[in-house]
C-alpha cells in the first residue's frame, strides 16, 4: 500500500511558531515537536529560535546522534510541498528585492534549501 505523505507549505508549517504549537522544518521534512520542548536534551530554546523556518543547518550543527534522528521520526507529520517555489532567506528587504528583480522562471538558481 502506497503511503500518502501530507505536504505543507513552508507559510504553513511556519505559523506554528509559538511554545503551544511548534513545527520545525528540517531536510525537507516538517516535524511536530509541541510535546518534545520539554524533552530535547538541547532545550526548549534552540527548537523556538528554528521554528517558523528552514532549520536544517542549526539541526546539521548541533551534530545529532544517531539515536536523535530515530527518535526525530516520530515527530514527522509530513514534507513540504517540492512545488513551492523556494526563495532563500537573506533578510526580508534583501529578499523581497530579489523577487522583484528576478523573472519567476529563475528562482530556481535561489534553491538553496532556505525557505521563506
Ligand atoms: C524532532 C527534532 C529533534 C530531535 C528528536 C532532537 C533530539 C536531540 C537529542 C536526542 C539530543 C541529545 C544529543 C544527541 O543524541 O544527539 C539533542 C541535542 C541538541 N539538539 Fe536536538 N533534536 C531535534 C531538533 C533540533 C533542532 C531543530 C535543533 C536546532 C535548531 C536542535 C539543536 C540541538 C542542540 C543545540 C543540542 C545540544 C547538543 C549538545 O549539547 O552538544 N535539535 N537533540
Amino acid at each position: 500500500m502506497p503511503t500518502l505523505t501530507k505536504l505543507y507549505t513552508m507559510q504553513e508549517a511556519a505559523k506554528h511558531n509559538t511554545s503551544d504549537d511548534c513545527w520545525v522544518v528540517v531536510d525537507g521534512k516538517v516535524y511536530d515537536v509541541t510535546d518534545y520542548l520539554d524533552e530535547h536534551p538541547g532545550g526548549d530554546e534552540v527548537l523556538l529560535k528554528a521554528t517558523g523556518k528552514d532549520a536544517t543547518d542549526e539541526f546539521e550543527d548541533a551534530g545529532h546522534s544517531k539515536g536523535a534522528i530515530d527518535l526525530m521520526q516520530e515527530y514527522c507529520i509530513g514534507e513540504l510541498d517540492p512545488s513551492e517555489p523556494v526563495i532563500p532567506v537573506v533578510d526580508s528587504s534583501a529578499n523581497e528585492l530579489l523577487r522583484m528583480l528576478l523573472p519567476s522562471s529563475w528562482t530556481w538558481l535561489l534553491n538553496t534549501g532556505r525557505y521563506q
